[in-house]
């Protein structure tokens, strides 16, 4: 049976391009998902198997990474304008660009609510908060004479764009990781706690109110803390926690640590350093992953070890 090709495109899809500008202390942040397809002249390479017309699908990504450092990204149609241009105008056989952006909104860690004991809304300027992201959880148990009562969140994403570092650790002669003095530091943060009400109806806490503070108490913590690592991280907003939410006596944290990798932009002539435009790829996987509990001193642990069977 004789067969012709049909449409056909290629590219690299899902380019994680994070991008940071400093204006001094205040940090902006770009995070798109960029998507390369390209199409024209390709016949030969899918009958005969010619690569002469085949930007690789690798220089696109290279190109996604070196954009964003040496041009910026304004908005993600700026971006994608540019992208398509250079791709249709540099390749002959290059017909068709099309890009495809997703853009992750974030917004900056800030108070609430007035009687929190955040530094100042100005004084932390490089921590963010995803938006709309995360998912509220509850657990009661009762056994006909006492409560158990345990909430939390899931996928509640952060992300401090400085004052994050990653050094001293245990080498043997597979480590390969370098030391990092300004890195990003990010995770999805899932995390339960346990309330210490167990019966007396009058002196029942305000669910809605406990769950507002300790969500803020956590994004403070994390904001606040100067992180030299995220086991580090996860101490401080438990104990935070703890120690300003006397009804609460646990919690226990999962949190993957999303790694964010500065591009080596160097082939391309380009510097790209943390000092200030700084281009990362952000890695979904595989991930660092850092689990702990935070309890009131003496209480017994109870919420389980592994947070997926809750
Ligand atoms: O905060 C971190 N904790 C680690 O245990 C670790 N391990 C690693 O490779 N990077 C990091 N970062």
């Amino acid at each position: 049976m004789p067969t012709i090709l049909g449409q056909n495109q290629y590219g690299k899809a899902e380019n994680r391009v994070v991008k940071i500008t400093r204006d001094g202390a205040t940090h902006h942040i770009k995070d798109l998902n960029v998507s390369v397809a390209l199409s024209g002249d390709m016949d030969d390479v899918h009958y005969s198997g010619s690569n002469a017309h085949v930007l690789p699908t690798d220089t696109t990504k290279n190109t996604v990474f070196a954009f964003a450092k040496e041009h910026g990204i304004e908005s993600a149609e700026q971006f994608g304008i540019h992208l398509a241009r250079h791709f249709v105008t540099s390749q002959e056989p290059i017909r068709t660009a099309r890009i495809r952006i997703e853009e992750y909104a974030w917004e900056r860690i800030a108070t609430s609510d007035g009687n929190s004991r955040f530094i100042g809304a100005d004084e932390v300027r490089h921590s963010f908060v995803r938006k709309g992201q995360e998912l509220r959880t509850a657990q009661i148990t009762y056994d006909g004479e006492r409560w158990e009562v345990i909430s939390g969140l899931k996928d509640l994403t952060v992300l401090n764009s400085t004052n994050s570092e990653f050094w001293g650790y245990a080498k043997d002669k597979y480590t390969t990781l370098k030391e990092a003095y300004d890195r990003i530091l990010a995770t999805d943060v899932s995390a339960r706690w346990r309330y210490n009400w167990t019966d007396d109806e009058q002196r029942m806490p305000n669910w809605e109110k406990s769950y507002r503070q300790a969500r803020t108490h956590m994004l403070e913590a994390f904001a606040e803390t100067y992180s030299l690592s995220l086991q580090q991280t996860l101490y401080q907003m438990g104990s935070r926690i703890i120690n300003s939410r006397s009804e609460i006596d646990e919690i226990r944290f999962s949190l993957p640590n999303n790694h964010h990798f500065l591009v080596d932009l160097e082939p391309f002539g380009l510097k790209n350093d943390t000092a200030d435009g700084a281009v990362y790829f952000a890695a979904d996987r595989p991930y660092g992953l850092i689990e702990a509990t935070v309890l009131r001193d003496g209480v017994e642990p109870r919420i389980p070890v592994d947070l997926t069977n809750l």
